[in-house]
């Protein structure tokens, strides 16, 4: 069984690794993921500055999945840019880069520095954080993430790609996908990131569980998983020549097959990790392959795509 993925001239053994903002704010949780049987590792999304992030509680698991919202708690950009020089591409999976700055000129400055030391690590342009009080999310206004990926296609000369939020309406899809589909060298996005601004309540308590927003975060975990799934099958019929990377409500072999089977070219684990530790690599891989074994599958591109409907 074979569950190797060959994509953006890179080589995966594995199809699954973490989403971003999870195991990678520090350099000890980049060199777990990197150590781990994960097939590449992405960074904490970063800002120009260093940020603390969030009040705490900011982050809590029920039995259905998590809510979270950390705030962007980072380094700061030139923090992953010290990861991303030292790191040994010829002799370590895909290194892939999240960048979330406050502002355009943030985010055009940040991609700047990774760009003028022509590295081989991939920038992944977030556009979904849906957890900075007073800032919408750039996903959501299609004309401004239109404006950010044109400035940064005047300079940017590599294939990178996007993070998006969850979108629920069929003209959503159509209008994201207008807009990215005039941009050559973005060459995959990523679906999705949390489904933002949920709310748990602890009935014993009567409460909120977090600090933030008064309680509101981005949901992850099994709550997600039918939408996430969504938007990675209307997005794969939309965006030709470009790929999806699967990514919400991955706890099992079952869940990643699913991804796949939606045309997912890769499958990201967020919640999962979070809560199991990098061992979530090696049991949802197994249970990938003994699910392929049953089903007579030798390749992921035996059914990648395969989705029947009725
Ligand atoms: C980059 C900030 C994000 C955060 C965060 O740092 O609050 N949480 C998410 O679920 N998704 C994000 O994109």
């Amino acid at each position: 069984i074979d569950l190797s993925v060959s994509w953006l001239g890179l080589e995966m053994k594995s199809p699954l690794y973490n989403a971003s903002g999870v195991m990678c704010r520090s350099v000890e949780d980049l060199e777990a993921m990197r150590a781990s049987s994960a097939g590449a590792l992405i960074t904490k999304s970063c800002t120009l500055e260093p940020r603390e992030g969030n009040p705490e509680p900011r982050y809590f698991a029920t039995k259905l999945g998590t809510i979270n919202s950390m705030g962007l708690p980072n380094y700061g950009y030139q923090y992953y840019l010290d990861y991303a020089q030292n790191y040994d591409y010829a002799n370590n999976k895909p290194l892939f880069i999240s960048i979330s700055g406050m502002t355009l000129a943030d985010n055009l400055a940040i991609i700047k520095a990774f760009h003028e030391r022509e590295l081989p690590c991939i920038l992944e342009v977030n556009l979904s954080c849906p957890n900075l009080p007073g800032k919408p999310q750039l996903g959501y206004d299609l004309p401004a993430a239109q404006n950010a990926l044109e400035k940064i296609c005047e300079f940017y000369d590599r294939p990178f790609g996007v993070k998006l939020p969850p979108y629920f309406d069929v003209s959503h899809f159509d209008q994201a996908a207008e807009v990215f589909n005039r941009f050559d060298l973005l060459k995959y996005v990523t679906c999705i990131n949390s489904v933002g601004n949920g709310l748990v309540i602890d009935v014993d308590a009567e409460s909120v569980v977090i600090k933030p927003k008064d309680g509101l975060g981005g949901i992850g975990g099994d709550y997600v998983l039918p939408t996430s799934l969504a938007n990675v099958r209307e997005f794969v019929r939309r965006l030709p020549g470009k790929q999806v990377v699967g990514c919400g409500g991955v706890k099992s072999g079952a869940e990643a097959f699913m991804h796949i089977l939606a045309g997912a070219i890769t499958v990201q684990v967020g919640s999962c990790l979070y809560e199991e530790g990098v061992g979530a690599f090696d049991r949802i891989a197994q249970e990938l392959k003994d699910l392929m074994a049953a089903k007579g599958y030798s390749k992921l591109d035996d059914f990648r795509g395969k989705l029947k409907t009725l």
